[in-house]
């Protein structure tokens, strides 16, 4: 490359005549070759090259124009010029042609100016290849100086400086959107850079990087002028050196948010120390009866009979918490309170009946000592007979207030005394099983009715019972198992027994009845509290409510769940054996695909189909039944349940169901929690429930005790929103398997259908 430059540098002088003022060995030039030697094609771009480096001379020029003092103009040739003709931008092509005109008119011909810029004492010295391409300049500006005595060169000429000036202004435009972004980085890399090592730490210094921005651009320009290669005289305004813009005004930051406090911290709150860990248990754990300690064998050989061989999970999990203890913890220890969160039909009724009748059955003299809380009538029935079954002779009397009888008649049942006025109360039952309800009303009315001698205080479904207040049902209770200090008032005759209130029974057991308590530490409560759900809620306000001693917390869950024991809330578990499935479907189709699925999915099997309202319930029931009195095939006997029944007809009709009688009971959510009707093998939501919690209740009604079951869930177009977002809330969405029916299979049904369509339809015109 460098070879070639001085051949050009060497022809370059040719057509000068005179001497040059240049030192040839200055100016690295060799001698001159003669040149007619060389070829057209070598000569023109030889022209090309000169053009070039002529082009970038006057880059070189303007630069330095451009950073030399006010007063004085650098000049190629040493002279100085007005400040008015270079001090714009847009004047540099215009300082270009006055002074080609100077130099041509000024110096002797244009041999003067091939002679080449005289370089001033005081500038620094300039490398021979600076010198060679002011040599190139030099010559362009001759052959401009020529070209401009033709018109059409003149016109070439104004067009060419019109085409600089708007090139001109895109660079300025260019460069000045470079300087801001160029003043954006340094802002940001000021703010995030390390501070600068020194030099005595041994680094390299480092350009600021403005300058090395600068340079870049510099070189980006001239090599983007250097790209338009077509261009005759390319004129490079290089950049005026700029100082960067001032930074632009920071925007106000936006309003953002306070981070949420962790879950896991809010779940902590309020709730005692104990309830942070849960115990996870495996759902298929399982343990054999005879291998429990601390059972006795009347209880063993009980459960056998009941075909219990081994211990499901939950209770496997609480019943050695629960056995080792005594009637009287107290003064042998303190006892646990517990929270059980299991699937619905995992066994939680026998895990707490066990332990109740094992420990009770010490007793000497009859004293309520249990007391179970129950959300409904039917469900208080029906612990009554799992306890009454476990309880045959140990000489445990069993009782229960619903409201299924009058209050007198339940007073009489479950009170020995009703008379006398007795601090201890007084008791015909050792375990009462009730409804919030009742039991209020017991508290308040029957007189020696008393909870001072409770040892076992059980809640079942007690999310439930704890979302409810039963006018503060749950306070209530709480202070009527501290015995009153003080009586308020003796009945004549009485003799204060300091003792009474805390069962005398067990006190005398164990020779403390007799001890002078003068002085000593106020003993605890020996009642424990034992919460039982298959939702159950960590709500740090209701378990507050409570006061729990030393809870320890059970989950009972499938392995493939992912334990959260800080979740807030609820924890949701159904059982391994449940298969769930749903139909999004617009609402006119429903009942035609209720229908499939009684016929086609559950015929000649028990299930439950749950509507949202006791009129649903009559409606789908009446709809139901003119089918299957048109329906030619195969018939199922429905009916429905409902709060509205008496409790003798509710009974009977369970009965039935579980002996087969009836196939289908069409019900609302009340029997949705805890009824343990073993025969269902398909649960229906006709209209899906509200909650999550609601659905795991229905959907519990089948799939009980590992037994297979299926859930079907209508849902109508305009609630699949919601419906999803619900599942996916508990995490359960893939669990719930999208199932479509097609119109083919609904065909057979159509006939049938509309006929009972039409009888409803007169039915209900009917009634209004
Ligand atoms: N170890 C066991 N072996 C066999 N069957 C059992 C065992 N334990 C309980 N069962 C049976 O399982 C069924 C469901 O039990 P239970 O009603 O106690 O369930 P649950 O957990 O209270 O359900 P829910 O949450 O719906 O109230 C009952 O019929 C019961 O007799």
């Amino acid at each position: 490359m460098g070879e070639k430059r001085k051949h050009i540098t060497f022809e370059e002088p040719a057509p000068a005549a005179g001497p040059s003022h240049i030192h040839p060995s200055r100016a690295g030039i060799v001698p001159q070759e003669p040149a007619a030697k060389k070829s057209k094609s070598k000569t023109a771009a030889k022209q090309r090259y000169l053009h070039k480096k002529a082009r970038r001379h006057r880059v070189l020029v303007k630069a330095r124009k451009a950073s030399a003092p006010k007063n004085k103009s650098y000049q190629p040739n040493g002279s100085s010029v007005a400040n008015s003709e270079t001090d714009t931008e847009d004047s540099g092509s215009q300082v270009e042609e006055p002074r080609i005109d100077r130099e041509t008119n000024a110096e002797a011909g244009p041999s003067t100016l091939v002679r080449g810029p005289v370089i001033p004492a005081e500038e620094p010295a300039v490398p021979s290849k600076e010198k060679n391409k002011r040599k190139i300049k030099e010559t362009k500006t001759v052959e401009a100086v020529v070209g401009e005595e033709d018109s059409e060169a003149e016109r070439a000429r104004r067009k060419l400086e019109k085409r600089k000036k708007r090139e001109e202004r895109d660079r300025t435009a260019k460069r000045e959107r470079k300087a801001a972004e160029r003043a954006k980085k340094e802002k940001q890399a000021k703010a995030e850079a390390p501070p600068l090592l020194g030099p005595e730490s041994g680094d390299v210094e480092r350009i600021p990087d403005a300058t090395a921005d600068r340079l870049e651009d510099i070189a980006e320009s001239a090599e983007e002028n250097e790209d338009e290669a077509g261009s005759e005289s390319e004129d490079l305004i290089p950049p005026r050196p700029q100082s960067p813009p001032p930074p632009t005004l920071e925007a106000f930051p936006l309003p953002t948010s306070a981070p949420a406090p962790d879950p896991k911290i809010l779940s902590r709150q309020g709730l005692p120390a104990g309830l942070e860990d849960a115990e996870f248990i495996d759902q298929d754990l399982r343990l054999a009866v005879d291998q429990l300690q601390g059972l006795s064998d009347d209880m063993k050989s009980k459960l056998k009979k009941l075909g219990i061989e081994e211990f499901f999970a939950v209770q496997a999990a609480l019943l050695p918490h629960l056995l080792p203890l005594r009637l009287t913890p107290f003064p042998f220890g303190k006892p646990n309170d517990h929270l059980v969160s299991a699937p619905t039909g995992s066994g939680k009724t026998l895990a707490y009946s066990i332990p109740l009748i094992e420990i009770l059955r010490q007793r000497v003299i009859p004293r309520l000592r249990a007391l179970i809380v129950l959300p409904t009538r039917d469900l208080v029935g029906q612990v009554r007979e799992t306890l009454e079954m476990l309880a045959k002779g140990t000489g445990l009397t069993i009782g229960s207030i619903s409201g299924q009888h009058s209050i007198a008649r339940e007073q009489e049942m479950i009170v020995a005394d009703l008379k006398s006025k007795l601090l201890g109360g007084s008791s015909k039952v050792d375990i009462l099983i009730a409804t919030p309800g009742r039991l209020i009303d017991h508290l308040a009315q029957t007189p020696n009715f008393s909870l001072q001698h409770l040892r076992f205080l059980i809640i079942d479904e007690a999310d439930r019972l704890l979302n409810q207040s039963f006018h503060d049902w749950l306070a209530k209770v709480l202070s009527n198992v501290v015995p009153p200090s003080e009586p308020i008032q003796l009945p004549e005759g009485f003799v204060r027994d300091k003792q009474d209130h805390i069962a005398q029974a067990w006190m005398e057991y164990f020779g403390l009845a007799n001890l002078d308590w003068r002085g000593h530490e106020e003993y605890p409560l020996p009642c424990q509290k034992l919460l039982f759900s298959a939702t159950l809620t960590r709500d740090p306000s209701s378990i507050a409510s409570l006061h729990l001693r030393n809870p320890k917390y059970h989950i009972v869950q499938s392995s493939s769940s992912v334990p959260d024991a800080a979740a807030v809330g609820e924890s949701f578990a159904l059982p391994s054996t449940l298969t769930e499935r749903m139909v999004i479907l617009p609402p006119a189709v429903k009942p035609l695909n209720l229908i499939h699925l009684i016929h086609h999915e559950a015929y000649r099997v028990r299930g439950l189909i749950f509507v949202k309202s006791v009129e649903s319930v009559g409606r789908l029931v009446h709809l139901l039944e003119y089918f299957e009195e048109a329906w030619t095939g195969d018939k199922v006997v429905v009916k429905g349940y409902t709060s509205e029944m008496k409790a003798g007809e509710r009974k009977k009709l369970l009965d039935d169901f579980a002996a087969g009688r009836v196939d289908l009971l069409v019900c609302s959510d009340l029997i949705a929690r805890g009824m343990d009707l073993p025969t269902v093998s398909h649960v229906i939501s006709y209209d899906i429930p509200l909650d999550m919690r609601k659905y795991v209740h229905r959907v519990g009604r089948t799939a009980r005790a590992g037994r297979q079951g299926t859930a079907w869930s209508l849902v109508e177009k305009q609630e699949a929103i919601h419906w999803k977002s619900m599942l996916k809330g508990a995490n359960h969405e893939k669990s719930v398997k999208k199932v479509k029916i097609k119109d083919d299979e609904l065909k057979e049904y159509k006939e049938a259908y509309e006929n009972a369509m039409k009888r409803l339809k007169t039915l209900y015109a009917k009634d209004y």
